[in-house]
């Protein structure tokens, strides 16, 4: 089985894939790092170079294109499932979870480690709510599409296990 997680910068995609991935004794693969290892440099370094057209672009050919293992937990950039037709292959090719939260707690995550995120790094804090919160209503359309929706700040290894076996 392959699980895509997916939702907002700061839900916890990467945190929790991790030891979900542990859990299951499945393979964890990180979209954001498995970009930068195929680029060669960092995302941050892509998007000054290239510009975010350029990345969506790469980043919806690396999705698709990557060799998963049968059963595997993957991290998905924050933006992946909201281009192209992005989120039809993620539920066409595994069992999409949303890790859903509101703007004001992924703001409080964000504000700490928003110099590695490029949509981030020039806002203050007060910015930072109001971008998420437009950015969010954008992007809730896509999320919604998922198999399966958690709450971020009430993230359950065991009882994720049991709603994505038993869904
Ligand atoms: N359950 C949690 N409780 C508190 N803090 C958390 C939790 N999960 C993650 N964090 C913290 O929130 C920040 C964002 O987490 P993480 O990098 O896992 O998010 P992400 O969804 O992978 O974000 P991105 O889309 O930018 O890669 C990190 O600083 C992490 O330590
Ligand atoms: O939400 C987004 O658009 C992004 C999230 C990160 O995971 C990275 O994929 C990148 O910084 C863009
Ligand atoms: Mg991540």
């Amino acid at each position: 089985m392959r699980i895509f997680l997916i939702g907002f910068m700061g839900c916890g995609k990467s945190t929790f894939g991790r030891k979900l991935a542990a859990k299951m004794s499945y393979d964890f693969i990180d979209l954001d790092h498995l970009f930068e290892s195929t680029a060669g440099t960092s995302i941050r370094e892509y998007f000054n170079a290239n510009g975010e057209e350029a990345f969506r672009q790469e980043e919806s050919r690396i999705l698709k294109s990557h060799d998963y293992p049968t059963n595997c937990v993957v991290a998905t950039g924050g933006g992946a499932p909201c281009y192209f037709d992005n989120m039809d292959w993620i539920n066409n090719n595994g069992v999409s979870v949303y890790i859903q939260m509101s703007p004001a707690a992924l703001a409080q995550r964000l504000e700490k480690g928003k110099a590695k995120r490029p949509l981030l790094k020039d806002l203050n804090n007060a910015e930072i709510v109001d971008f998420i919160e437009h950015k969010l209503a954008e992007r809730a359309s896509y999320y919604e599409q998922a198999a399966i929706t958690t709450d971020g700040m009430n993230l359950n290894i065991e009882e994720l296990i049991a709603q994505v076996i038993y869904r």
